[in-house]
């Protein structure tokens, strides 16, 4: 049984040409001209595309008290109608028991996937037991390991404790991630605008400006450096971040930032938004910026000193979101996005310039496959790649709603958004998973684990030139040292 989409764009990362693409089974199997096979998708006018993949998803996370609304289920089909065809999720561990939590994460996938998906695995902590553990995660195809500088008291972990992760992933050939923002200050600017009588939503920005995100980004990148290792910034929402990666990149060391696109179209005026309901639900980590920091993530992604574009979807009720009405360090922090990644990008990206379709593919799927080293099975098309593609009508929009999404969420922070740059159809593993206008039900279980293996290029690349620049002791003939008293 095989497919071929006909009479469309292929848009890849590095260029864009005329041509068919003829799948046989789960993978692409020949793209050129005049291409027959079983069924005929009709891609006239469109751009065919590596699948999205989003690299920072939060599906059914335990967090602050409660538990992320959107599911496995939910998340993943709500991920395929809008043209991703992959999330990579979070395990987060209960203390050292990193296998036990990578299994309780993979019985929700198995279960309730229809995208596929792989993991990234938190360090919430240091000891012997995890540095023992790690090659056995890296071992099951989980080749990152994420940290969190913020979240006092709950998922943060000191610079001493990073320090020795970064040096175990280096010597694993696995990728450090960060959520970077300095979590002491954070901390105690909450507590300083709570007694100021700043309880609402408002306050949640307020105790993280985006210097503590700076400050801990060129700490982060420092402690990679030192551990000579790579690293990956999680949600980079200010200039204070980019321009820390910027600097990194420019003096050779490997690291990557992640913008959201959230922080790229919302801005902070949400949080002072005279209904609760409507700021809180905005409430994440970092908080959305202002227009100034905007325009330069949208200008580092075009130069390439930022590489990624994620949605770290993590999403609560708005029900769950009123647990801090009271007191804005209880909000649930997190938003929604999986659904609106692409069109959203597309549409104030692509359609205002900021971006070529090309950069676009890159942001949304090459890139992320290239550093999660994934590529080229998936985040390309090409023969033998797996046929994980989006037909996107340049035509085809929408109203974002609430009311409409594959979502389980009770809003959308895109609400009212206008979108173009939809999939026509969506395809998983060769099989037709969307098709623009139809409510596809979700289809738990079709999806599949995808295994990372570790990469040590990159690590053996740093170690080697490490070695060469090295301190050394100077070797001086001691017929010509002073004669110590
Ligand atoms: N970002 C956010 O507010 N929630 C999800 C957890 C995290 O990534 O920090
Ligand atoms: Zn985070
Ligand atoms: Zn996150």
């Amino acid at each position: 049984m095989s497919i071929v989409i006909k009479g469309g764009t292929v848009v890849a990362a590095d260029r864009s040409h005329a041509a068919d693409v003829l799948i046989e089974g789960e993978t692409i199997a020949a793209i050129g001209p005049d291409l027959a096979g079983d069924t005929v998708l009709d891609a006239e006018g469109a751009f065919i595309m590596p699948g999205g993949i989003d690299p920072h998803t939060h599906l059914e996370m335990p967090f602050m008290g409660t538990t992320a609304a959107e599911t496995w289920e939910s998340g993943t089909a709500a991920a395929l109608a809008g043209g991703t065809t992959m999330v990579v999720d979070f395990v987060i561990p209960e203390g050292d028991d990193l296998l036990g939590a990578l299994n309780i994460w993979e019985e929700r996938a198995t279960r309730q996937a229809s995208s596929d998906y792989s993991y990234h695995m938190c360090i919430t902590g240091w000891s012997q037991a995890i540095f023992e553990v790690m090659p056995q995660v890296v071992a099951r195809g989980v080749n990152s390991f994420k940290h969190f500088m913020a979240y006092k008291g709950a998922l943060m972990v000191n610079d001493d404790q990073m320090f020795a992760s970064f040096q175990r992933c280096a010597e694993l050939g696995a990728l450090p991630l960060v959520h970077a923002e300095n979590g002491d200050i954070v901390a105690a600017l909450q507590q300083k605008l709570l007694a100021d009588g700043i309880t609402g939503p408002e306050g949640h920005a307020f105790s993280r400006p985006p210097e503590v995100e700076g400050e801990a980004t060129n700490r982060a990148i420092m402690i990679a450096d030192a551990a000579g290792v790579p690293v990956y910034i999680v949600h980079t929402s200010c200039e204070q971040a980019h321009e820390a990666i910027r600097r990194a990149r420019q003096k050779g060391m490997r690291v990557y930032g992640e913008p959201l696109i959230q922080h790229l179209v919302l801005d902070e005026s949400v949080y002072a938004n005279a209904d609760w309901d409507y700021a809180a639900q905005r409430v994440m980590s970092p908080p959305f910026r202002d227009k100034a920091h905007q325009d330069g993530l949208w200008a580092g992604l075009a130069a390439g000193s930022l590489q990624v574009v994620a949605t770290d979807h993590c999403a609560f009720s708005a029900e769950q979101k009123r647990m801090g009405l009271d007191n804005f360090t209880r909000i649930p922090n997190g938003t929604g996005g999986l659904e609106d990644r692409l069109p959203v990008l597309w549409t104030k990206g692509v359609e205002t310039g900021r971006l070529t379709p090309n950069e676009f593919v890159a942001v949304t799927s090459t890139n992320i496959a290239r550093i999660l080293n994934i590529y080229p099975r998936k985040g390309a098309v090409l023969p033998g790649s797996d046929a994980d593609l989006v037909v996107l009508d340049p035509k085809l929009g929408k109203t974002i709603s609430a009311a409409r999404q594959a979502s389980i969420i009770d809003y959308n922070v895109f609400e009212g958004v206008e979108v173009r740059g939809l999939p026509r159809y969506t395809l998983s593993r060769g099989e037709v998973v969307h098709s623009a206008g139809r409510n596809e039900a979700p289809r738990p279980g079709r999806g599949r684990f995808v295994p990372r293996p570790s990469f040590p290029a990159p690590h053996r690349a740093l170690s080697t030139w490490k070695e060469i620049v090295a301190p050394r002791a100077v070797v001086r003939d001691p017929a010509l040292m002073p004669i110590g008293v």
